[in-house]
């Protein structure tokens, strides 16, 4: 793992490098966008047929009037509202709150479409989280669908957690010409601590408790609506909105219910119309986001410990948005990005505890104070990101914002730059024979960060509960558990792995997961090398692994190592298990085409290739053979 020295790039060069490495294809984005404005809102377009179809639906008088107008501003709601996700729960009131916000401002909003949305908790460990990661581009699709009607001279994004928030991201970045806030619903209030939920599970993946002392232990951990309270994928999608300036200050960790939440959905419905061109201070998603508001979240997820599935979504929609990032710049940002916040699984707080330590006003502070993130981005608040070291309180009723604090109330949670938890970020990038991977260091104790042991090689993570419980792993063992990569099964989280491996380290053996699959942004205490590239299916190297062979997993110096003779090794034949067991059941059998189209992990295993690429390749020609 690169080390914080003069040789490191800082935040500037790697965002530089961004800059220059995108150039072209931001050049192609950015006209793109500025095309699909000058086409316009179709509502000035629209024949009276499409239009009166666009408003027929509309009950409210007042509203339909409105919408024969250009001058006022309709703002698209697109909402993954669902009761299957307690951090969506809260989002069946919003578009009632949004129009009624909407009126106050002589405007109309529609409710432009919804998205579907899977819990990652509720699909863990089951066939249903094969479709988790293609769902984010499901959820893009979807976004474009419900934009697609053209009515709209903003939009309001609905959505928390995992892949919800990077495919609403995607839409968005498509459709960059309108002005887009993201719309989060905060935590639920802190149930049962993290830290003890993961306990009972280990005594229950043990034998020591059966499935009631289980469930209560779960139903006090996740209890009411709102985003579940572990730093994981959904809180991190949060913190990396706000640090791009796409929520209003301080709105990721607000708690749901509340009238301060109610108000700043209000108020966010409000500013969207403020953003649109009618106000004219137009404010579009493509003139507000690029590499420095990427390069911003990048900063935010390490400084934070945030979820490792960012280091694949956070690809996918920098590329939407024409930026071009990768896994060395991830390394090279954490190298120089010390780690400020310990939220479980990085430590036994939760994002109540870090909300109440003084939450993303005090982050932002220190990071911008040290010149670590991008202050001079547009943001949806208006102003630059400077205005972000604020926090949003309640005033007589009214919704205002007033400096956060400067210092953390708990340094357990939260710390300043000049005292942080670990001088590096939460990530790093592992290279070696393996391929390349990626682990979370900031949950992993120092004492467990290298592991070298006789790998036990599973294709199905079903394989590995049986090998646990015949108490054949009860020894210093490498995990491996490999086709579990996009094109082989789409890429699911391991995460029910964690309570068996946790026992292993417990008991004292050195234990570690390699994988081409995924682990969940709640993973935490066992050392993962995961996202391996190029994946087993693709005959990458994991394929040509045999029991027995000794891994070495060493996250100090940022190596995965087969340690088998180098000639040996080539020389081995890939496995090719029969995969088909993955590709039928559960809605599987419609995701083929994603596995067929899915994009390697350091490419954010996406399935819409690189949008403008094509474009460019043509330019590119074009411009060559003019210089001949
Ligand atoms: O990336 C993530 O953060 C996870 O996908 C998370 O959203 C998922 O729901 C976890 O599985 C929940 O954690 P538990 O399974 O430990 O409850
Ligand atoms: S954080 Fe995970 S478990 Fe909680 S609601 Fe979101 S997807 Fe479901």
């Amino acid at each position: 793992m690169a080390r914080p020295t003069a040789l490191n790039p800082t935040v500037d060069q790697v965002t530089a490098r961004i800059r220059e490495r995108s150039r072209q294809r931001r050049k192609l984005y950015e006209a793109h966008m500025a095309a699909q404005h000058q086409q316009g809102v179709h509502r000035g377009e629209l024949s009276c047929g499409n239009l009166a179809h666009g408003f027929a639906g509309c009950d409210h008088a007042g509203d339909k009037d409105r919408l024969k107008l250009t001058n006022s501003a309709n703002l698209a709601i697109v909402s993954s509202y669902n009761d299957m996700l307690s951090a969506h729960r809260p989002f069946e009131s919003y578009p009632e709150i949004i129009k009624q916000a909407a009126r106050g401002m002589g405007s109309t909003a529609q409710f432009a479409g919804g998205v579907p949305a899977m819990c990652d908790g509720v699909t863990q460990g089951m066939p249903g989280m094969e479709l988790s990661l293609f769902s984010r581009d499901v959820i893009a699709m979807a976004t474009a669908v419900a934009l697609s009607h053209n009515m709209f001279d903003a939009a309001l994004y609905l959505g928390i957690c995992d892949k919800i928030v990077p495919g609403l991201f995607i839409g968005a970045a498509r459709f960059g010409h309108l002005p887009a806030i993201f719309v989060p619903g905060g935590p639920m209030p802190s149930g049962l601590p993290n830290d003890e939920k993961a306990r009972v599970r280990q005594l229950y993946a043990e034998g020591k408790v059966g499935r009631e002392e289980l469930l209560e232990a779960e139903s006090r951990s996740y209890h009411s609506p709102g985003t579940c309270t572990f730093y994981g994928t959904a809180n991190s999608n949060q913190l990396m909105m706000e640090m791009m300036g796409l929520h209003l200050p301080g709105a990721s960790f607000v708690n749901p219910g509340t009238p301060l939440r109610e108000a700043l959905t209000r108020y966010a419905a409000e500013q969207a119309i403020r953003n649109t061109e009618q106000s004219g201070n137009y404010r579009p998603f493509y003139q507000q986001i690029d590499e420095r508001a990427i390069v911003n979240a990048m900063v935010g997820l390490l400084a934070s410990g945030g979820s490792t599935n960012h280091t694949l979504h956070l690809v996918a929609m920098a590329a939407a948005a024409g930026i071009t990032i990768d896994w060395n710049d991830f390394n090279d940002l954490s190298a120089v990005v010390p780690s400020l916040t310990r939220i479980y699984p990085n430590g036994s707080a939760d994002v109540n505890h870090f909300q109440a330590a003084g939450g993303m006003s005090l982050l932002i502070r220190e990071l911008l104070d040290a010149g670590l993130l991008h202050a001079d981005i547009p943001t949806v608040f208006g102003t630059d990101l400077s205005a972000y070291t604020q926090e949003p309180f309640l005033e007589d009723g009214k919704l205002t914002w007033r400096e956060g604090p400067k210092e953390s109330l708990d340094a357990d949670v939260l710390r300043p730059v000049s005292h942080p938890f670990a001088p590096t970020g939460g990530l790093v990038v592992l290279n070696g024979n393996l391929g390349r991977g990626v682990i979370k260091i900031s949950a992993v104790k120092q004492a467990h960060r290298v592991v070298e042991a006789p790998v036990r090689i599973f294709d199905d993570q079903n394989q590995v509960k049986a090998a646990f419980e015949s108490g054949e792993l009860d020894r210093d063992v490498v995990v491996v558990v490999r086709f579990q990569g996009p094109k082989a099964n789409g890429m699911p989280e391991l995460h029910k792995l964690t309570p068996f491996l946790g026992v292993l380290q417990d008991r004292g053996h050195k234990v570690a997961l390699v994988t081409d699959g995924r682990m969940s942004g709640a993973s935490g205490k066992v050392p993962a090398a995961i996202h391996v590239t190029p994946e087993a299916v693709d005959r990458g190297p994991l394929a040509r692994l045999r029991d027995g062979d000794v891994v070495r997993l060493d996250a100090e110096r940022g190596e995965l190592t087969a340690l088998v003779d180098t000639v040996e090794f080539a020389n081995r034949g890939s496995i090719e298990p029969n995969l088909e067991r993955y590709h039928f059941g559960m809605g599987r059998e419609l995701f083929g085409g994603f596995r067929h189209l899915a994009a390697g992990a350091e490419l954010g295993a996406g399935v819409f290739g690189g949008f403008e690429e094509e474009v460019l390749s043509r330019e590119l020609e074009k411009i060559s053979q003019e210089d001949q």
